[in-house]
This record gives structure tokens, C-alpha cells and sequence, in this order.
């Protein structure tokens, strides 16, 4: 577990991060969001100390950071940027076997390690282990700057807009390959990121920043159905949250055995993919089926409307 407690950090009179207080669970994941210049990555840089605060303190697992040596929290903590920042003139496998060499692992285990995490990433080790950076597409560079920053397999993994740069199709099939690696790896993820559908796809908690400050902290539909403020509210966009909202519902509590005409959906999708497949569709009610493609039922539009309301 990771907790900040009210870190402060000024650049001359500027206030950049003002008096954040922030609890990360082990294992969970927490966006921060927040207009440019809000004071998102300083947050995050104070928490390994590639930037000192001026008070307040970061407690990991209850121990203070100040008390471990600065290179060695970034050797617990891994760190990605949104240009992914690898070595040049490395190839792909000595930039992912940074941490772990550094750590002095053993040659045949660091390389054990590197074709493992290049698997996890999609990276195939014969194709791209021996190539440099400039021989890497975006999304490629971008996957390859993640397996460094897990290689050593740290606690903790902090992440200044890693998908920033990519294009829309890219940039979801990096979201679901990150997904994949919290759910095989359990780290703990604290991730900055200007987009508010990416912090509602991965985030367990979305933390707003203004100003310095954090506004509000909450469970992605915590911040859609009851935002703190203004400022929160126009974060969201008020004509998309209702798609937001059923975007984070899942429809299987809907099904009931009612009959229904056309093509079905899959038990797993969320209600937006009901309401979306209803609207494009024209129909009210749409089958649903299992992993086998066997209908089990039908979610009815009215019932999709009533969940999506705020509670
Ligand atoms: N090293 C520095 N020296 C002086 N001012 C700085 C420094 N780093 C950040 N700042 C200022 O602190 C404020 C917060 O910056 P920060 O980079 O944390 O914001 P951000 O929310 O991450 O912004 P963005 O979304 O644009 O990346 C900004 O006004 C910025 O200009």
C-alpha cells in the first residue's frame, strides 16, 4: 500500500502540488486527471522522488521513502513516460534488462526474465529483441518502455500518460494489454492521463486534480453519477456521461429469459454495447448469448435506461 500524505511542492511562488493527500491500495489502480499544468506529474514524480517535495511524505508499505536511497526507490518503482524514454543505442533486450542488471540478476535469468515480459506485452523476443528504438513503431516503443519498467517485477508501477501519443486503435489495444499485465502482475498502478474515457477503462479510482489540489477521489461512477463540483462536471462532459456510466455496467445482471429477434451480443458486454447494438439496430430488446454463442436470454431497453440512471 501506498500513502501520500500531504505532499506540497513549490517552483518559485508557483504552487504546483498543494497539500495531496492520496491512499493507493495494493494492487489497485488510480488515474489522475486534470487540466494541463494541474500539477499531475510532479504528483507522481515526488512519489519516487525524481522530484522532492517540499513536505508532506510518501509511506510505502508504512516505511517513509525518505528513507530509501533515491536510485534504489526507482528500482522498486517502475517508471513509464509518455516518449517511453529507452537507451538509444541498446537494443531492445539490453533496455528491458536494465533494472534487472542493475539489481545484478544473473545473465541467463535476466534474459529468462525479458523474453517473459516481451511475451506478456506481445512483443515477439526473435523478432524484436536485437532491434534498436529507431526500429520500433509508436505502439511498439511504447509496449517495449513497459516491459522495462515491470522487468524487475516492482510493487509499484507509476506511469506519466504512457498512451499519449498513440493513435486511437493503438492506444486501446495498449489499454487491454496493460489490463493484462495488472492482472497477471497485481502491481500497484498510479497512472497520469489527460483522457478521462482511459481513466474510466482501467482506473479503480479517479483522482481530479485543479490547481495542486485533488477535488474529488472516487470510483470512476462514484465521479460520473455524483461529481464534487464544476470543475469535475465539465471533466466528464455532461452529454457523455449517461454512455460513460452504462459504459462501466456490466449487462449480465439484465438478462431474463424474455424471447428476442436478430444478432446476439455477448454475455460479457457492458450496457453501452446493448444500448449501441439497440439504437443501431432499432430494436428494444437484443438476445444475449453465452461463451459458445448459445442465446440464455434477452435485456430489455427500459431495463438499460433504468440501470444507467445515478443511484
Ligand atoms: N521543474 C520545474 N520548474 C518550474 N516549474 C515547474 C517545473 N515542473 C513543473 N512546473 C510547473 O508546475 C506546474 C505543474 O506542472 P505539472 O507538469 O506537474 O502539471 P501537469 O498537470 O502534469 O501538466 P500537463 O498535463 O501539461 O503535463 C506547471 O505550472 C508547471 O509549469
Amino acid at each position: 500500500m501506498i500513502e501520500i500524505r500531504n505532499l506540497t511542492k513549490s517552483f518559485g511562488d508557483m504552487r504546483a502540488v498543494d497539500d495531496v493527500s492520496l491512499t493507493l491500495e495494493r494492487g489497485s489502480i488510480t488515474a489522475i486527471v486534470g487540466t494541463s499544468g494541474s500539477g499531475k506529474s510532479t504528483l507522481l514524480r515526488m512519489v519516487n522522488r525524481l522530484v522532492e517535495p517540499d513536505g508532506g511524505e510518501v509511506l510505502l508499505n508504512g516505511q517513509s521513502t525518505r528513507s530509501v536511497p533515491q536510485a534504489a526507490l526507482c528500482r522498486q518503482m517502475g517508471y513509464v513516460i509518455q516518449d517511453h524514454g529507452l537507451f538509444p543505442h541498446w537494443t531492445v533486450r539490453r533496455n528491458i534488462g536494465t533494472v534487472p542488471q542493475l539489481l545484478g540478476w544473473q545473465r541467463a535469468r535476466i534474459d529468462a526474465r525479458v523474453d517473459e515480459v516481451m511475451r506478456l506485452l506481445q512483443l515477439d523476443p526473435s523478432i524484436f529483441a536485437g532491434r534498436y528504438p529507431h526500429e520500433l513503431s509508436g505502439g511498439q516503443s511504447q509496449r517495449v518502455g513497459v516491459a522495462r519498467a515491470i522487468a524487475a517485477a516492482p510493487d509499484v508501477l507509476l506511469m506519466d500518460e504512457p498512451f499519449g501519443a498513440l493513435d486511437p486503435v493503438i492506444r486501446a489495444d495498449a489499454q487491454q494489454v496493460l489490463r493484462d499485465v495488472h492482472r497477471a502482475s497485481g502491481t500497484t498502478i498510479l497512472m497520469v492521463t489527460h483522457d478521462m474515457g482511459e481513466a474510466m477503462l482501467l482506473a479503480d479510482r479517479i483522482a481530479v486534480m485543479d490547481a495542486g489540489r485533488i477535488v474529488q477521489c472516487d470510483a470512476p461512477d462514484r465521479i460520473i453519477t455524483h461529481p464534487a463540483n464544476a470543475f469535475v462536471r465539465a471533466l466528464i462532459t455532461e452529454s457523455e456521461r449517461a454512455f460513460r456510466h452504462l459504459a462501466l455496467l456490466p449487462a449480465a445482471p439484465l438478462i431474463t429469459d424474455m424471447p428476442a429477434a436478430g444478432e446476439a451480443l455477448p454475455r460479457n458486454s457492458t450496457l453501452a454495447a446493448v444500448l449501441a447494438a439497440m439504437i443501431w439496430s432499432g430494436r428494444s430488446q437484443v438476445p444475449m448469448a453465452d461463451d459458445t454463442g448459445q442465446v440464455i436470454g434477452s435485456i430489455e431497453l427500459s431495463d438499460v435506461i433504468q440501470a444507467g440512471r445515478p443511484t
